[in-house]
């Protein structure tokens, strides 16, 4: 579906829609330049302009009316975003121009770009592999700093480089086991292929290491603040944002909904989610609440699970995440301590004492300590194609040469399936359908 009319000319807003300082019409196609010259009036003609130029001139409606000043900018085939000829008209960021721009490059037989076809015609042009494709989606989307990072390293190909050598190792190995299988008379070192195969196992167990933190880093993560009435949660979440976005009275109970506060917490956009203190009710309303706090613990990507520091202990009577997703705080640290637990974090509300710790325990919780200039995997296609294909190193460790051997030309199949190489179209449609038009 989407391959059809590839050699179409095509046009859409490359901006926002709404008001805004500029605005950009982009036409890219065999035709691209005379679309402009017909909607474009300047000194020259676009289709007579070399590529790498811009002119400045007006636009014109069908009927000779003049819409607005504006630039166009002139990219010839080989030399362009899309690979193709491409003009892109700049005006004033106004949607009424923009919307007139655009229907005039249509009437002029350029049609309307599906989602993400700029950029599938650069993939398809080989100008850019699907993980810099999807770098793209995610630059797009990118709201908090770490999703930035990520997405620019991933479309600088750092992540096919990453890749690549893995892919490398692989090779190496593949190629000490064919000569075995070959010349068995010979034999080839034993460090010619434990040393590459064991390089690709951990070089790939790091990578596929990082796909948590690429995706929370990307789509961004729920905390669940859970604990008895009153240990203070209401408080914290307070705290944390920075107003008064959830109730807080001395009565045991008094969060019975769940409620939830968007922030950032070290460059990932976060989500905590307020409960309902857990405790048992013949309450049937707060009942609701206690359950609907359980599962949400379980539904978080990280659990803070809050104990009174102010009141003797009471366990919590549920059963928390493992111990890699719950961070325990031990609440009201301004009062003097019932108890100590050097696994719980001390943390007022009140003082702010403590809270840049507990920032630094979220951080590390969702990040992990994944090196921050190297590039992770940020999406489930890629986590899923470099799960695979760790699998098949790890059996290739076990089996006998030649059973080895198709494990490990599978694991590189899984790795060019990543980077893009080799996927089905299927796939190349599904990332392409998450991009919105214009890009
Ligand atoms: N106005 C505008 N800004 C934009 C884009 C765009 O298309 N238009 N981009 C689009 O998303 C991004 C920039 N990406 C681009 C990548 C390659 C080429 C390009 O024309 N490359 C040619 C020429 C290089 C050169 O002249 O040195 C090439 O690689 O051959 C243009 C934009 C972000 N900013
Ligand atoms: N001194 C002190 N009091 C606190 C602190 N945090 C919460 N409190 C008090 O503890 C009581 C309960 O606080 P909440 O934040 O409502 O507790 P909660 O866990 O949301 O309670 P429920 O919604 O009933 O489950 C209130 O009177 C708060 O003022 C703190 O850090 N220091
Ligand atoms: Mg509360």
């Amino acid at each position: 579906m989407t391959r059809t009319g590839l050699s179409d000319t095509i046009a859409a807003i490359a901006t926002a829609p709404g008001s805004a300082g500029v605005g950009i019409v982009r036409v890219s196609g065999p035709r691209a330049l005379d679309v402009a010259d017909g909607v474009f009036r300047g000194r020259r003609r676009p289709s007579r302009t070399p590529g790498g130029r811009f002119l400045f001139g007006t636009l014109v409606a069908g009927d000779g009316e003049v819409l607005d000043e504006g630039l166009c900018l002139i990219f010839r085939e080989g030399r362009s975003y899309t690979g193709e000829d491409v003009a892109e008209v700049q005006t004033h960021g106004s949607p009424a121009v923009l919307a007139r721009v655009l229907a005039r490059a249509l009437e002029l037989g350029a049609r309307l770009a599906r989602p993400g076809e700029f950029t599938l015609r650069a993939y398809l042009a080989g100008r850019l592999d699907l993980a810099q494709a999807e770098a793209v989606l995610g630059l797009v989307e990118a709201h908090t700093d770490a999703a930035r990072r990520q997405a620019a390293l991933g479309l600088s190909g750092a992540l096919g480089t990453r890749v690549a050598r893995i892919g490398a190792h692989l090779t190496r190995t593949l190629a000490a086991l064919q000569a075995m299988l070959d010349y068995p008379e010979e034999g080839v070192p034993e460090e010619d292929r434990e040393q590459p195969l064991a390089a690709a196992r951990d070089e790939l167990r790091a990578l596929v290491g990082t796909a948590r933190a690429g995706q929370v880093a990307t789509r961004g993560a729920r905390l669940a603040l859970i604990g008895r009435p009153n240990a203070g949660k209401s408080s914290l979440l307070n705290a944390l944002v920075g107003y008064e976005r959830s109730i807080v009275t001395p009565i045991p109970g008094t969060t019975r909904d769940y409620l939830e506060a968007g922030l950032e917490l070290a460059g990932v956009p976060v989500t905590l989610v307020d409960t309902a203190g857990i405790r048992d009710t013949a309450d049937e309303v707060e009942a609701a609440g206690v359950r609907q706090a359980l599962t949400l613990a379980g539904g978080a990507d990280l659990v803070i699970a809050l104990e009174d520091g102010s009141a003797p202990r009471e366990t919590l009577p549920v059963t928390l995440p493992p111990d890699a997703r719950v961070i325990r705080v031990r609440t009201k640290a301004d009062l003097p301590p019932a108890w100590t637990d050097d696994s719980a974090l001390a943390v007022s509300a009140v003082t702010g004492e403590g809270l840049s710790a507990l920032r630094d325990a979220v951080n590390t919780a969702l990040l992990g300590d994944t090196s921050r200039s190297e590039a992770w995997l940020t999406t489930e296609r890629q986590a899923d194609a470099a799960r695979r294909a760790l699998d098949h190193v790890e059996a290739a460790a076990t089996l006998p040469d030649d059973l080895a051997s198709y494990e490990l030309e599978e694991a590189l199949r899984c790795l060019s399936e990543l980077t893009g190489r080799d996927v089905q179209e299927d796939v190349v449609d599904a990332v392409f359908m998450n991009f919105c038009v214009g890009k």
